[in-house]
């Protein structure tokens, strides 16, 4: 099969590498929109050839969206006139609005995914080999794709080792605003916080693991990380107010001295690692 990437970044670009690993695809088309991003793709020899978006419809099988949300979404008129065994495939961290924009035309042939894996790195020099093997991809809304679609997917995530969990879109992106949104919004306001106050030199003096871990993801790509805020709004503003009313509860514990009931609230807390 043939495979057309969009957007050849952390996620599209580690796509290419385990397609090319497991010997998943004849030929890697590849679509970036400079050419400063094209020589990179191919120093980088993340595909086997930078084409247009013409010639990807034409010769692909399988055409990938892996960049920032809102781009995908723009990109759909793009794919309106693809052949009826032309699969698409997003990458995209939402899915309830994406798949709401998917033209009825080509919604059978656009399946819904969501790997969860990834890191706070960006553009095609992020490309990693064994991102995706071992990890989890969740497909959403299946029930909408034709069989060759929908089995074209699974079977690829399979051959790369991947765990598949099928969900509908709306309980994707509650569970994904918890477990990856909300963890963004509150590293972005901790690294916001501490740079508001704390100078660089004692940042890097003082900064051990529990700073390091807390602020990692606050180095993501703002222009990714704003495209989902907006998609999942309403799932954000949920749990961000859970999150003030866990603070809130904090300082008044504080506050108050009541040391005792701060111990139980920080081991209700630590009971988190009995699951995870
Ligand atoms: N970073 C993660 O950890 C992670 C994990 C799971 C899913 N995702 C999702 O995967 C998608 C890609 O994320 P990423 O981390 O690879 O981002 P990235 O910034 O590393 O890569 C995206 C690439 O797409 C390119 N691009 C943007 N618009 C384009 C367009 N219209 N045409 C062609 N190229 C275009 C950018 O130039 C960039 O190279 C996003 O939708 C994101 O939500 C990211
Ligand atoms: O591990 C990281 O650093 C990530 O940001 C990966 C991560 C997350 O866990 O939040 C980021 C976005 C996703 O859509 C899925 C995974």
């Amino acid at each position: 099969m043939n495979v057309g990437i969009i957007g050849l970044g952390l996620m599209g670009g580690s796509l290419a590498k385990a397609l090319k690993k497991y010997a998943l695809a004849t030929k890697i088309y590849g679509y970036a929109r400079s050419e400063k991003t094209k020589k990179e793709i191919l120093e980088l020899n993340l595909v086997d050839e930078i084409a247009t978006i013409d010639t990807i419809k034409e010769k692909c099988d399988l055409i990938v969206l892996a960049m920032p949300v809102d781009n995908i979404i723009a990109f759909f008129p793009n794919l309106l006139d693809i052949k009826d065994d032309t699969t698409i495939m997003d990458l995209g961290s939402t899915k309830e609005f994406i798949i709401k924009n998917i033209p009825h035309t080509i919604r059978t042939n656009f399946v819904a995914a969501h790997p969860m894996c990834g890191n706070e790195k960006f553009g095609p020099k992020a490309a990693m080999d064994n991102l995706y093997e071992g990890k989890t991809i969740v497909l959403c809304d299946l029930e909408a794709n034709d069989d060759l679609h929908k089995n074209r997917v699974i079977t690829l995530f399979q051959e790369i080792g991947m765990r598949l969990v099928m969900m509908n879109a709306h309980d994707h992106d509650v569970h994904a605003c918890y477990m990856s949104h909300l963890p963004h919004a509150i590293s972005y306001s901790l690294a916001n916080t501490v740079m508001g106050h704390e100078d660089p030199k004692s940042i890097i003096a003082l900064a051990a693991g529990g700073f390091r871990d807390m602020s990692r993801i606050a180095k993501s790509s703002p222009d990714m990380w704003t495209d989902i805020f907006r998609q999942n709004r309403d799932n954000l503003l949920d749990s961000i107010e859970l999150f003030n009313k866990q603070m809130s509860d904090v300082k008044k514990m504080v506050e108050d001295e009541d040391y005792e009931k701060l111990k139980e609230w920080m081991h209700k807390a630590t009971s988190l690692h009995e699951i995870l």
